[in-house]
């Protein structure tokens, strides 16, 4: 059945980096769009007031934000992370969720792939070294201050086998990475091809997180889960950031109990400066402003693939439905 609807908006439209990308299939979709750069908690109401769509990258609508608007109809989250709508709210008030899925596996996969080669590499120390004196002070022609491993021999573990943990898995096999798929954390049966999560985090020389973050796996890998991993092995968060013990993870690093972190997302974004791993002793950290999905091309594939949202739900037949 054909749904009539005129009014949408979009929330944070500033968080796509609009300028350089094609917005006219999305603005095509509905009669009427108000598209607002940014909406804070306390203009959420003003700006949702007549909307029937929705498009919300980042902002948080909770289930008193979404009982106060019943004219709401459609959510189409701008990321294939859902956890800033409170799924279970809008499903009871017959809000049809959607999101988007499979628009920058290689965005996504190239930048996993590009920390664990800097953790690897130490290429952000030994970058620093060269421009501020270390390295023209050396007595030899090179320096040798931190270790450098080969990632070539060395086992992937992944934990969430989607479009994302595949996609970096087939990058670390191409590195001569012998990969190892986590079962779901907590659940008694393992699958074919899969390994018991306590394995995976055991022997993984690198740990890569590619689950979404949900209210059973909140600070999965907490400090009982850091202490047994290898001392040796980095962990890459290019998931969410509540997936991890900050805390936690500041004092494995800090006691050399881990040997690095590449993250791309923090449990708070943007970080309150004093965040935990904003800490400036804190060694062998690399950390990326949520920044692992921005390639131009992923962008402009999210833009389309929403405005294929917004298309199929007015046709009677919504796609890329979550909750
Ligand atoms: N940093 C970024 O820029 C960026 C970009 C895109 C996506 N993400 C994040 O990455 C997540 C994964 O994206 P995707 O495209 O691969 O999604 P996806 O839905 O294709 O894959 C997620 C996988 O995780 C599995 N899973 C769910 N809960 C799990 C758990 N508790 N333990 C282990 N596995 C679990 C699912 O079965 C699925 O196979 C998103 O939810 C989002 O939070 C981040
Ligand atoms: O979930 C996603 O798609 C990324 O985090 C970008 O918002």
């Amino acid at each position: 059945m054909v749904v009539a609807l005129r009014q949408g908006v979009i929330l944070d439209a500033d968080s796509l980096g609009p300028a350089d990308l094609d917005l006219s299939g999305l603005l095509n979709s509905l009669p009427h769009w108000h598209c607002f750069d940014s909406t804070t908690p306390a203009q959420l109401s003003a700006h949702i007031a007549d909307a029937e769509v929705v498009v919300t990258n980042k902002v948080v609508l909770n289930a008193d934000t979404l009982r106060r608007h019943p004219q709401l109809k459609l959510i189409c989250v701008a990321a294939t992370g859902t956890n800033n709508v409170d799924l279970a709210a809008a499903r009871a008030q017959g809000i049809t969720v959607c999101n988007v899925v499979n628009y920058g596996p290689r965005s996504v996969a190239q930048h996993a792939l590009m920390l664990m080669l800097n953790l690897a590499t130490r290429a952000p120390d030994y970058s620093r070294s060269a421009t501020n004196g270390r390295w023209s002070q050396s007595p030899f022609f090179c320096l040798l201050d931190h270790p450098i491993v080969e990632l070539a021999g060395k086992t992937l573990g992944i934990v969430g086998y989607g479009v994302l943990g595949q996609q970096v898995a087939q990058l670390g096999s191409a590195l001569g990475m012998n990969t190892m798929i986590s079962a779901r954390p907590g659940s008694d049966t393992v699958p074919a091809g899969r390994h018991p999560f306590d394995d995976v985090l055991a022997q993984a020389d690198v740990l890569s997180l590619h689950c979404p973050l949900t209210e059973t796996n909140h600070q999965l890998i907490n400090a009982r889960r850091l202490a047994r991993m290898k001392p040796s092995a980095f962990l890459i968060n290019c998931a969410r950031g509540g997936l991890i013990d900050e805390l936690a993870l500041a004092e494995a690093l800090r006691q050399g109990r881990l040997a690095g972190a590449g993250l791309d997302v923090l449990s708070q974004e943007p970080p309150p400066a004093d965040h935990p791993l904003l800490a400036s002793d804190i060694p062998n950290l690399i950390i990326t402003p949520h920044t692992a999905w921005a390639s131009r091309e992923a962008r402009q594939n999210l833009i389309d693939i929403l405005a294929d949202n917004v298309r199929a739900y007015l046709a009677g037949q919504a796609i890329n439905q979550v909750g």
